[in-house]
């Protein structure tokens, strides 16, 4: 099942792993942080320790310098130029001392040996020497050694430090301890205008060799000059922190750090840079304050290299993000199990779905029975065939399904100890209407969740067994059919060969079953000759041969067309048999023509009853002779036969010369007979292919088929009138009778019968006006 809560909860857990994570990694970097702030702190201490104790000996050996030098003016009051070089060069100043400007030598001098002074140094060979600045003092401080000697260290030659106040503080205070002072920030007179620098000057008294300088007084009254140092206070502190001021930003400030305007020196001050660890201390040198103030730089913590802080807070992280990735892939293989499992449950149920809709919409009733005999379920085609809704079915006992008189040998199932695994049976069931069903029973038995249970799929074949009943006695009416009825009834397989014969056929054809069935084929009975003539019509129709075989018989029933067709049956006697014959195919459900059916109609009687209505409405009744309609046929085949050849042929008209006197002197029975007697005698007058006809009346009309000339039909005539004048034999008497004939030619007195018979009605009439018993040829038309 689905579980949304569940699902989002297992969601969040990475999340919740990496938020732990981090609140561990937090709180371990916060103690590690904490821990290493205080490491650093310390270590701070010490680098800034070593920077004010660098600074402090640097500035020792300053002094230590200062007092060197002026130990050897001390010694040597009158020290020449040339020795403070080589004493200078000696100290190897730019090596031992980097930083410092120079080692210097100023002069006490009076303002009246001011002249003396400038004179005995210009003799010294600098001509253009002088005391600067000029001006009248009380006594001169001039510089006269500095070294080295050059560059930017000339320009301080000659000048008067003790005229400038910031100096002169420092060098009254030295010589008023007799011990080194510092001045205050000051200028040098070295400097130029490019990247100058703040300066500082170390002065040391130097007193007149052996004087007691106990005191104040002494000491000014016994002064003769300062050794200093000029420091350029950047090279200078730069050269004395050296390596130790890495990572760390010092300021070096005159006094009290924050009342001087400037620092003396400052290196590697971040304006923006609010640092965690400073530190201000203060030192003495040459008699003045210093403030340093030191700081760590960023370069400071980053120079420890990777903290421990951030080891402990990166590893945590970069735990912490393992460990979610980890439980994400968990969670998500989880979600994949869970979606595995909901889509093989989904499966599941879809399939139990499919199942059921399979039981629901099978056309078969599945009814399942428990082992006491109750209705457990069923399905949707169990309520249409038994006719009761599902929820009255269930719970119920399935004798309900059974016919009264069946339910004893239906409880004995159930009641058996070991009753039947499978059962196949056709039964009977009741539905509700009370109405009784065939049935087809299938029973399963089966255990389901241990208990056994009868699977019971019921098939309604009612109307299957009806249908089998009605085929039943369809078949039997048609035995019944085919054994009585007087029509000849025969099939035949697709090649021919009779597989069936009834009754009637074997009556109406003299052969037995047994001569016929599976032995021959129709053609055995059929005449030959009618057999070639449909052969050839159907050849001619279907433009393409057919042979004279038993697809003669069958051509159109095989196109699925019924066919009726007289044909003449040979019986086993050979006597002929004309029947009407109607043909059919035999198709099997897929419509394949597997065979034919033949029923024959003996039409002997019909053919007879035909020929003679069709005698009768072609002849004449009392005489037998063809009537004006068979005529009329025979004159337009004569005219036809005439035209196609040229040869012409006659029509003769005879009528009687008072016949009404024969009828009514003998009677109209007589005059019958008479009239029967003539229709002979005309017959004794003409050739087999002639025509008598009579018309009607006493009226004849003789044919004479052609090719005929005009003397041989007026010989015929003569003949007939002979004939008749000899007397004719009726009803037991000779009487006498005549008659007159009109002779037409074809096509002399006429192209058509009508003017053939106009022609020759005239030419009788005009016999009859020349005195009756003679024959007179038609006039010619014109
Ligand atoms: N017995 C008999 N008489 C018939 C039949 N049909 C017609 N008749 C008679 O035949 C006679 C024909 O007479 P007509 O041809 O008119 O006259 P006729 O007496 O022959 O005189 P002409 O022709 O002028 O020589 C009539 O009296 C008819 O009644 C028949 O089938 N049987």
């Amino acid at each position: 099942m689905f579980q949304p809560t569940a699902d989002r909860t297992f969601a969040l857990l990475p999340l919740l792993a990496l938020l732990c994570g981090l609140a561990l990694t937090a709180g371990a970097g916060w103690v590690t942080s904490d821990a290493e702030r205080v490491s650093e702190r310390a270590r701070f201490e010490r680098r800034a320790d070593d920077v004010v104790q660098a600074v402090q000996e640097g500035m020792r050996d300053h002094e230590k310098l200062v007092l060197a030098a002026a130990g050897l003016i001390a010694a040597q009051p009158d020290v020449t130029r040339k020795q403070w070089r080589e004493f200078a060069e000696a100290l190897n100043l730019e090596a031992r001392y980097p930083g410092v400007q120079g080692l210097g030598y100023a002069r006490r001098t009076p303002a009246a040996e001011l002249i003396g002074h400038k004179l005995q140094v210009r003799a010294e060979g600098f001509p253009e020497y002088d005391v600067l600045p000029p001006g009248q003092r009380d006594e001169y401080y001039p510089i006269v050694y500095l070294e080295p000697f050059y560059g930017r260290n000339l320009r301080a030659f000659g000048y008067d430090m003790y005229s400038e106040p910031v100096r002169r503080a420092a060098m009254q205070l030295a010589r008023d301890t007799g011990l080194p002072a510092l001045s205050g920030r000051v200028h040098l007179v070295q400097e130029t205008e490019q990247a100058p620098q703040p300066g500082a000057l170390l002065y040391l008294p130097v007193y007149r060799k052996d004087a007691p300088v106990h005191s104040v007084e002494q000491r000014r009254r016994e002064i003769v000059g300062f050794v200093y140092s000029p420091y350029r206070m950047d090279d200078t502190m730069r050269a004395i922190i050296g390596g130790t001021a890495g990572g760390l930003a010092i300021e070096l400030y005159d006094g009290d750090a924050g009342t001087s305007d400037a620092p003396l020196f400052a290196d590697g001050l971040l304006e923006h840079w609010a640092s965690p660890f400073a530190r201000t201390r203060q030192i003495v040198s040459g008699q003045r304050f210093w403030t340093l103030r030191i700081t760590a730089k960023p370069a400071f913590f980053v120079a420890a290299g990777a903290s421990r802080t951030a080891l402990v807070v990166g590893a945590g992280a970069l735990a912490s993000v393992l460990a979610a990735a980890l439980m994400a892939a968990l969670v998500d293989r989880r979600r994949h199990a869970v979606k595995l499992a909901e889509e093989m449950g989904l499966a599941h149920r879809d399939d139990e779905a499919r199942i059921r809709a399979v039981i629901e919409n099978t056309a078969d009733a599945i009814v399942t029975v428990d082992r006491m005999g109750r209705i457990c379920d069923v399905n949707r085609a169990a309520e249409l065939i038994f006719g009761h809704p599902r929820d009255r079915l269930i719970g119920q006992s399935a004798r309900v399904l059974v016919p009264e008189r069946l339910r004893a040998q239906s409880d004995a199932l159930y009641a058996q100890a070991d009753p039947p695994r499978r059962m196949r049976v056709e039964w009977t069931g009741l539905r509700s209407d009370g109405r009784e069903i065939t049935v087809r029973l299938s029973m399963e038995r089966t255990e389901i969740q241990g208990r056994t249970q009868f699977i019971w799929l019921v098939s309604d074949i009612s109307e299957q067994r009806q249908a089998e009943r009605v085929a039943q006695e369809a078949h039997q009416l048609r035995q019944a059919i085919l054994e009585h009825t007087p029509l000849c009834t025969f099939t035949v397989d697709a090649n021919g060969v009779i597989t069936s014969i009834n009754p009637a056929g074997v009556r109406l054809l003299g052969y037995g079953a047994e001569e016929l069935v599976g032995l021959r084929t129709p053609l055995l009975f059929h005449d030959p000759e009618e057999i070639t003539a449909r052969a050839d019509q159907l050849s001619a129709e279907s433009a393409s041969a057919v042979a004279p075989g038993f697809d003669v018989l069958v051509a159109l029933a095989r196109c699925g067309r019924a066919e009726e067709r007289q044909w003449t049956y040979i019986r086993r006697d050979g006597a002929r048999v004309p029947v009407e014959l109607v043909t059919g195919a035999l198709q099997d459900t897929q419509g394949a023509v597997f065979g034919f059916h033949f029923i024959a109609h003996d039409i002997t009687e019909h053919a007879r009853v035909r020929q003679h209505v069709e005698s009768m409405a072609t002849h004449d009744a009392l005489t037998g002779l063809p009537n004006r309609r068979l005529m009329a046929d025979r004159a337009v085949q004569c005219i036809g036969h005439a035209r196609r050849t040229g040869k012409p042929f006659a029509l003769l008209l005879l009528d009687l010369d008072g016949f009404k006197q024969v009828n009514d002197t003998f009677g109209h029975a007589t005059g019958d007979e008479v009239l029967k007697a003539v229709a002979h005698a005309l017959s004794d007058c003409v050739r087999a292919i002639d025509t008598i006809a009579r018309l009607g009346g006493d009226e004849f009309v003789v044919l004479l088929h052609g090719p005929i000339t005009a003397d041989e039909a007026e010989a015929v005539a003569d003949k007939i009138v002979a004939r008749l004048d000899g007397g004719v034999a009726a009803c037991r008497q000779r009487l006498q009778v005549t008659g007159s004939i009109g002779i037409a030619l074809w096509s002399v007195h006429g192209a058509d019968l009508d003017s053939l018979l106009a022609a020759a009605d005239a030419a009788m009439y005009r016999a009859k006006q020349s005195g009756r018993n003679a024959w007179r040829p038609a006039v010619t038309a014109t």
